[in-house]
């Protein structure tokens, strides 16, 4: 018996029958298995190899070019790897999956976070960031000569179902899409104080109840809630009291960072940037780094991939090349 075969040998008997086995794990295109690794742990670090998951290090989570002890998207993929592990570790289910679908959640993020979605689809329509991260690990990165990543499909699942009406088959994915906004929310008022747009005193009277007044104290009376209410259990819940304090910090939140008239002009300086990039390429696609010059067509989707995919700093570069040389962001 190889190694992986071991690790599989381990996870049927020591792991939660509501758990993913790696052993069960399925792919579009079948592969000859790892002798060390599992399907996840293989999908986590194909992901980790990407360039699209370098790039989550130049991505704004919520302030634009901040200082360097602020989250950027990488760091927040790491937290919400961490606490997911775990979640995970604690319930007995599979923290190789959680791992890889923390990994992957946000590589489909625009430039400047949720701004540059919010432009995005603006300009077309229809985007939602879940689905761009799903879109660039099965079409847009490469795995050797490979389209895409040919990632099982309990990871596709979970990177796409981490937000929005669809939830992950999986409960590795369900605990991803509770982490995401524990993490986010912590660190984000973590980061908010290093900011002074608020301090603790500011929080909710039930916050300051419920979770404690610091970062940590908030991740674990959430982490702590969400395993005693999931424990043993075929779906990963919290009490509706946790639940309720939750959305109240979530909305205060939004309120006093997220959507702060402090941040508003930062907020449209970047949509200016995305709505004015994507209205550049699409009328001069020969601009975009890396097309094909044989190429006679591009469409509307290639442009967006191409926007989407952009750094904020890479953003900006091109944006002052093509716009404004002396704009200062
Ligand atoms: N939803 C949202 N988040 C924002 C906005 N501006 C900044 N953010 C920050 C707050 C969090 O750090 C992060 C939340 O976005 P994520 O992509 O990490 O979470 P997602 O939208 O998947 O989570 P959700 O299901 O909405 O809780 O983005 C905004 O206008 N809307």
């Amino acid at each position: 018996m190889n190694i992986r075969e071991q690790i599989e040998e381990r996870e049927a008997l020591l792991l939660s029958p509501y758990a993913a086995k790696s052993r069960d794990a399925i792919r579009d295109i079948e592969e000859a298995p790892d002798p060390l690794r599992t399907a996840f742990q293989r999908d986590r670090d194909r992901i980790i190899h990407s360039k699209c998951f370098r790039r989550l290090k130049h991505k704004t989570q919520v302030y634009i070019a901040p200082g360097d002890h602020y989250r950027t998207r990488m760091t927040h993929t790491l937290e919400v790897g961490q606490i997911g592990r775990t979640v995970a570790r604690a319930l007995r289910l599979n923290e190789d999956l959680v791992e890889a679908i923390a990994m992957g959640h946000d590589v489909g993020h625009t430039p400047f976070g949720h701004v540059g979605e919010y432009a995005l689809r603006d300009m077309v329509g229809h985007f939602n960031h879940n689905e761009q991260s799903l879109r660039m690990v099965e079409v847009l990165e490469k795995h050797g000569e490979h389209q895409g990543l040919n990632l099982t499909t309990a990871v596709r699942d979970g990177i796409v179902g981490h937000t929005g009406a669809t939830i992950p088959v999986t409960l590795e994915g369900q605990i991803i899409r509770i982490v995401d906004r524990i993490a986010y929310l912590c660190h984000d008022f973590d980061d908010a104080q290093r900011a002074g747009m608020l301090t603790a005193e500011n929080l909710p009277f039930e916050v300051r109840e419920h979770f404690g007044m610091t970062p940590s104290s908030m991740i674990t009376a959430m982490v702590e809630d969400m395993v005693r209410e999931s424990l043993d259990k075929p779906v990963i819940s919290m009490s509706s009291d946790i639940e309720m304090t939750m959305n109240l910090f979530r909305q205060f939140m939004f309120k006093n960072v997220y959507l702060a008239p402090a941040l508003i002009p930062d907020r449209n300086k970047a949509s200016h940037v995305v709505k004015n990039l994507f209205t550049h390429f699409m009328e001069h696609p020969d601009d975009m780094e890396g097309c094909e010059s044989n190429r006679e067509f591009y469409s509307t989707r290639d442009v967006v991939d191409y926007v989407a995919g952009l750094t904020d700093q890479y953003a900006i570069k091109l944006f002052k090349q093509y716009y404004i040389p002396n704009i200062t962001l």
